[in-house]
């Protein structure tokens, strides 16, 4: 059973409201974080799961589809902005995915919070896990059919992947022959279906060889990505277990922040950078759509 209990504190931050995601157990660093969560980190890094996208209100397994943002998305993406402005939050560099709800929700934050022009990385290895066969299924008829536990393992667990997306999918052909993949992936290295870990498989090596370094060099960082790439970084960060993750969901288009010490170990749990109610309501919505309707 997993033990993972959310509890949001609402805390007051450098004048901004600030919401922390805590879980109770399985977290390596966590009893020893709490007590110095006071303190700066040597380090920050913020990161920003993309607005909402067409696919998310239409309830729809994504993963490599190239969904737009939809219109609430693209206003998430400016509140983002927002909050970072709000924050005080200023960057050096950015790293997104190749897909374009992630780098719109950048640019659009970007430009809420009048940043000058940064570096942008792009990078296949951010993208969303891949959904396999269930690319494009909707999540609720999904669970109707297989039942919601089903779904729930397919959303939430580590290591059991979905279906395989076969050459004969409504979606195979647009993801595999989309111009973006060239010189990133050969057609055979595409993935045909992702678990969670096999999605941190292929992140965690640029969080290790690029962000990392980017970290220590001091600069500051962020990170738009998706729901799946960034649980696997938290999931990293925080030492979650393989059961508690599960747990884990994370809203559209709120930005959090960590504050790191010198061994990049957080101080503390991820922080949103949004008010506790909004917060929570955001990360039940993601936790329902696996639900029959
Ligand atoms: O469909 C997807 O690609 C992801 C994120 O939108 O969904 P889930 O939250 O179910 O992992």
């Amino acid at each position: 059973m997993c033990t993972t209990m959310l509890a949001l504190v609402r805390k007051a931050w450098g004048g901004q409201l600030m919401t922390r995601l805590t879980t109770m157990e399985g977290r390596c660093p966590c009893s020893k974080q709490s007590k110095r969560a006071a303190s700066q980190g040597k380090y920050k890094i913020v990161m920003v799961r993309h607005g909402e996208s067409e696919w998310n209100q239409k309830n729809l397994f994504c993963g490599w589809f190239d969904a737009k943002l939809s219109e609430k998305g693209q206003m998430e993406a400016c509140a983002a902005g927002a909050a970072l402005k709000e924050a005080k939050l200023e960057f050096d560099v950015a790293h997104t995915s190749l897909l374009s709800r992630a780098q719109h929700t950048l640019l659009a934050a970007l430009r809420v919070a009048g940043h000058r022009q940064i570096p942008i990385c792009r990078t296949w290895r951010l993208n969303e896990r891949h959904y396999g066969g269930l690319t494009g299924l909707n999540k609720a008829e999904t669970a109707k059919k297989y039942g919601e536990e089903k779904v729930q393992i397919w959303r939430r667990s580590f290591d059991t992947p979905p279906p395989p997306m076969e050459e004969g999918h409504e979606y195979y052909a647009c993801i595999i022959e989309d111009p973006r993949y060239e010189g990133h992936l050969e057609p055979a290295e595409f993935p045909k279906t992702e678990s969670l870990k096999l999605t941190i498989d292929r992140t965690l090596p640029y969080w290790n060889e690029v962000i990392v370094p980017q970290i220590k060099e001091g600069q500051r960082i962020l990170v738009s990505a998706h729901g799946n790439s960034l649980r696997g970084v938290v999931k990293h960060l925080e030492c979650i277990s393989d059961e508690d993750i599960m747990g884990l969901n994370l809203p559209t288009g709120i930005p959090f922040v960590y504050e790191l010490d010198e061994n990049l170990k957080p101080l503390d749990t991820l922080k949103f950078l949004g008010d506790h109610e909004m917060v929570k309501k955001a990360v039940e919505s993601v936790a329902n759509q696996g639900k029959v309707k």
